[in-house]
Formats: structure tokens, sequence, C-alpha cells
């Protein structure tokens, strides 16, 4: 096993970082990244100019399998850089290990640190960080140096081109490039270094939203077409939800729920959560008795709830505004029936929101066209929130 030395680690050009030895064989079907207790924490001053410590990331545990696509998603600072760089060794952790393809890369406790060229993983960084005074080909053989004789290497760039779907683009300078291009060619170079994982930095965080759509679209074909392992760092939702086989939620350091993007957004396992991905109602509540939570709008039916929760327990309860179904006002007494005053309905493009006050609170409801034609500002009307769309979101 390597073992290795490094104290602080600097942040080299990525592109250097993208470098590795010669491509690791693909590895037998399992696990790409298997992340245990990892914790790390920053040494710096703090305001008062003393000495404080910043723990990024506090007892992380994550599995990556092969052929999967984990996006890490959260807030700025919640530690998802600092849990990409410790996979990829740019990063020394205090406590916990990390294995790649089964082998130790990092145990704190074995005192094992294989340096990042020879973990064999490919990197992909913002705006992709292509050498611009180097053509295509010489970009992509970049972590092929010195590993290979030029013709190999030749041949190796050429049939990731190929498989890329940009051979014949070998010639030409990043400059000369379209952005979905661009983004192929640092995926290439990313998969030259290794075949089987790539770690993936906000690569497109600095590409205008629409651009951004297109090359997430392209970068899933990719994926689909050449089945390698992933994590993908973003703090943008949509992309998440797009990219993600499995959608990683962090906050300060911490997961805080593991999923499929639907089955996060479906059922999100707090108020955190709830909040960070998708738009939500939401109102602070108590669990009376089974299957019931009391708030400021009434005492509202809950169709299940998370196992863990108990009678007397205070948290949320909130529904997605396309759960939320409007009816005329009445004095009917159908389940959870809350009446509420329309404020405002807007035309946002694919969905029409109607915004309401419920009991001086607001809540909002996604209306179809039609339906929004017999809508006008002040008007009272009954929002019914479905009990099997309701859920109990823990603090
Ligand atoms: N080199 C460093 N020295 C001191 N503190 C650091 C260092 N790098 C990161 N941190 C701190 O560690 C925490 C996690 O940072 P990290 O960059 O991992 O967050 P992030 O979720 O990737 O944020 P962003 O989305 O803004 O990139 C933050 O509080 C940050 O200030």
């Amino acid at each position: 096993m390597e073992s290795t030395s490094s104290g602080a680690v600097s942040r080299p050009h990525p592109a250097a970082e993208a470098a590795s030895e010669a491509p690791a064989a693909v590895p037998e079907p399992g696990l790409a990244v298997e992340v245990r207790g990892l914790r790390k924490h920053y040494v710096g001053k703090g305001a008062d100019r003393r000495r404080s410590e910043v723990v990024a990331i506090d007892g992380v545990d994550l599995q990556v399998r092969a052929g999967e696509l984990v996006v890490l998603l959260g807030p700025s600072g919640c530690g998802k850089t600092t849990l990409l760089r410790c996979i990829a060794g740019l990063e020394r952790p205090q406590h916990g290990e990390v294995r790649v393809h089964g082998r130790i890369v990092f145990s704190a406790e074995a005192g094992v640190f294989v340096p990042p060229e020879h973990r064999h993983i490919g990197m992909m960084f913002q705006s992709y960080a292509l050498w611009p005074h180097m053509t295509v080909q010489d970009n992509v053989a970049y972590p092929l140096a010195g590993h290979a004789p030029r013709a190999q290497r030749e041949q190796q760039v050429d049939g990731m081109l190929e498989r890329l779907g940009i051979a014949g683009l070998g010639h030409r300078y990043p400059g000369e490039l379209s952005g979905g291009q661009q983004q192929r060619v640092a995926l290439a170079r990313a998969l030259i270094a290794s075949q089987s994982l790539v770690l993936f930095d906000e690569p497109l965080s600095n590409v205008d939203a629409k651009v951004r759509k297109r090359l997430r679209a392209e970068l899933r074909e990719v994926k689909r077409r050449n089945g390698f392992a992933g994590v993908y760092v973003t703090h943008d939702q949509e992309e998440a939800m797009e990219l993600a086989d499995t959608l990683v939620v962090m906050e300060s350091g911490r997961i805080r729920q593991v999923g499929s993007p639907r089955a996060v957004y479906e059922r999100p396992a707090s108020i955190y959560v709830a909040d960070f991905v998708g738009d939500i109602n939401r109102w602070p509540a108590r669990l009376v008795e089974p299957g019931r939570a009391r708030c400021e709008l009434g005492t509202l039916q809950l169709s299940d709830r998370p196992a863990q929760a108990r009678d007397g327990d205070d948290g949320w309860v909130g529904i997605r505004p396309e759960h939320v179904n409007l009816a005329p006002a009445s004095a009917g007494t159908l389940i959870n029936r809350v009446p509420a005053i329309v404020q405002d309905i807007v035309h946002l493009g694919a969905r029409i929101e109607c915004r309401m006050s419920a009991g001086g609170m607001p809540l909002t409801a996604h209306v179809a066209d039609a339906q929004a034609h017999h809508l006008s500002v002040g008007q009272a009307v009954d929002a019914l929130l479905p009990p099997e769309m309701l859920r109990w979101l823990p603090r």
C-alpha cells in the first residue's frame, strides 16, 4: 500500500490536478468511492485574532457505486468542496478513511495518504481550466505526459475524442470551440486520467443559465454512453436534480439526507432539506395524536409520518405548492380545508402561482391556466391540503 507524506496542501493549477499516472484498469463492479467517518478542520484566526477552528467536514460517510453520479448539494460553506478535495487527495483530513475502488487512499488511523496523482481520479473544474495555448489534443493528453510513448498517447486521446463525439477537433485551441465542445474536452481530459471516476467541482458555475441547461443535457448524454462514476459539487438545486443518480444534501459539514432526487424532493427528511430542495409551504407544528399535527392553520391530518416521530414532537408540516388544490370557499367539512384569501396571481412562464394568505400566513398553490382565469385578488377560496401530500418535517 502506498503511503505518504503531505502536510499542508496548496492548490495547484487545476490542469495539473487533473494529472494522474497511467489510467487504472477498469475496476470490478462495486464501490467507486467509500468515505467513512471523515472529519476535516482548518485552523485559522477568528475576527478577534485568536486561534480558531473551522470544522469543514464533520463525521461524513459516503458511498458512490460504480457508474453512479452522486451530487453534493448545499449552501455556500457547507463543506462540499472540502469533501471533494479530501477524496481527490488535495486535502488531508484529521479523521476517517477514504477508499477508491476498494483501495485505501487515506486512513487517519493507519497513517495512509496516497497523493492525488496516484489515486486514479479524473477531475473537472469551474470553467474547465483548459490550457488556452495548447491544442485540444495536448490538453487531453496532459494527464498522460511521461506515462506512455507519444504514439500510444495520441492513439488514446484520439479514442477518447471519438468516444465523446469530438473527433476531428484535436488540432483546435480551446478559444476556437463552443461551450459544449469545451466541456467535452475537459471531460475527455478527466476521463483519460481515470475512465471510471471523475470529480466535478461546479464545472458549470461560470456559464450563463441557458447554456448551462444545454451543457447539463450533454453531460447526461455523455454519462449515459460512458458510464463513469462521479461526485459532482453544486449549489444549484436544478442542476443537482437533473444530474444526480443520488443526491446528497449537506449542511454545516454534515450530510442531512441521501436519496434519489425524487425521493429527496417528495420525502424531505427535515425542514432544512425541504427548504433547500424546491419550494414548500410550511408551518411550525406539533404532533398531537397519530396522524394529526396542530399548527396555526388548525389541526391537519397526515397520511404518514416518519417512523421515529412521536406525539408531542415539535417540528413543521409542509406541502409543495403543486399539491395544494383550490376550491370555491365553502363551509364544508372537507379534510384539511384551509380558508384563504388570494393575494396575487403570478405567471412564471411554465407555471402560474396563486399566492394567498391563510390565517395571516403565506400559502402558495400552482394553478392551471384555466383555473387562474377564475381567480382574482381579494377572493376568498378554500385551499385543500391532501393528507397524503402533507409532510411532517422534523427540525
Ligand atoms: N483553506 C481553508 N482555510 C480555512 N477555512 C477553510 C479553508 N477552506 C475552506 N474553509 C472553510 O471550510 C468551510 C467549508 O468550505 P467549503 O469550500 O468546503 O464549502 P462549500 O460548500 O464548497 O462552499 P462553496 O459553495 O461556497 O464553494 C467554510 O466555512 C470555509 O470557510
